[in-house]
């Protein structure tokens, strides 16, 4: 699941042989089709926990998915991470209220699955692709009004910020089932650097085709 349904439109023109489209629903494009002769659908999941949120949700519960790969953007906020890098998303934190739900006395450590996580950082190395394996952190806020908000994550060993890991993480936990976050570095947020909206869209073939080594 990338965020952007027109990445799952072009992975699935790109990579799949037999691609149908299964859904069109809010422009939040679906595929399912062939991968070296393994059935896999890719669909876009939308921007932020909310949004995730619901098609996670539906896929786990309503589509018998067992398992779901979140390949995305994020925001490094190490200074050993570059532009294009690979972060695999061990655990993520958030600033979202989105775990409230399940009623902990406490907060609640998202964590990818094991299995789907040893699988990619075996698949990253045999492909030499420079990967960082750690914690990240799941925001709401894309834009916020502060001064430094992530100098305190970056305290922590945050290596980068997305919007979604985190939500995805806790559907899958609460259901029972399998998730694990690829994200590619579009963006320093400390160096400013950053890739283009072309770039962002068509540059992520590594974390691509790592996502699709799995199946
Ligand atoms: O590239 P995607 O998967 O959309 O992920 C990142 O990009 C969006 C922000 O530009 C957020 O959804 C963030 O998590
Ligand atoms: O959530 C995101 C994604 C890419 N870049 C960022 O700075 N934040």
């Amino acid at each position: 699941m990338p965020g952007d349904p027109l990445r799952a439109k072009f992975i699935a023109e790109t990579y799949l042989t037999h691609a149908v489209c299964v859904n069109k629903v809010r422009n939040m494009l679906a595929y399912t089709g062939l991968y070296n002769g393994k059935e896999v659908s890719v669909m876009g999941a939308g921007m932020g926990i909310p949004s995730m949120g619901i098609y996670s949700y539906e896929l786990y519960h309503f589509y018998n998915v067992d398992q779901i790969i979140r390949i995305g953007s994020a925001g490094a906020i190490q200074d050993d991470i570059a532009l294009n890098d690979l972060v695999i998303a061990m655990g993520a934190c958030t600033d979202s209220n989105y775990g409230y739900q399940f009623g902990l006395q406490g907060s609640f450590a998202p964590i990818a699955d094991f299995t789907l996580l040893e699988k990619a950082v075996c698949s990253a190395r045999t492909r030499n692709l420079t990967v960082q394996t750690g914690n990240v952190l799941s925001s709401d806020m894309f834009y916020n009004d502060m001064e430094n908000i992530n100098a305190p994550w970056r305290k922590m060993g945050i290596l980068a910020v997305d919007m979604e890991t985190a939500g995805l993480y806790m559907n899958a936990a609460r259901a029972g089932k399998k998730a694990l976050c690829l994200l590619t570095i579009s963006d320093h947020l400390y160096k400013k650097e950053y890739l283009n909206a072309e770039e962002r869209q068509l540059g992520f073939s590594n974390m691509i085709e790592l996502a699709l080594s799995l199946l």
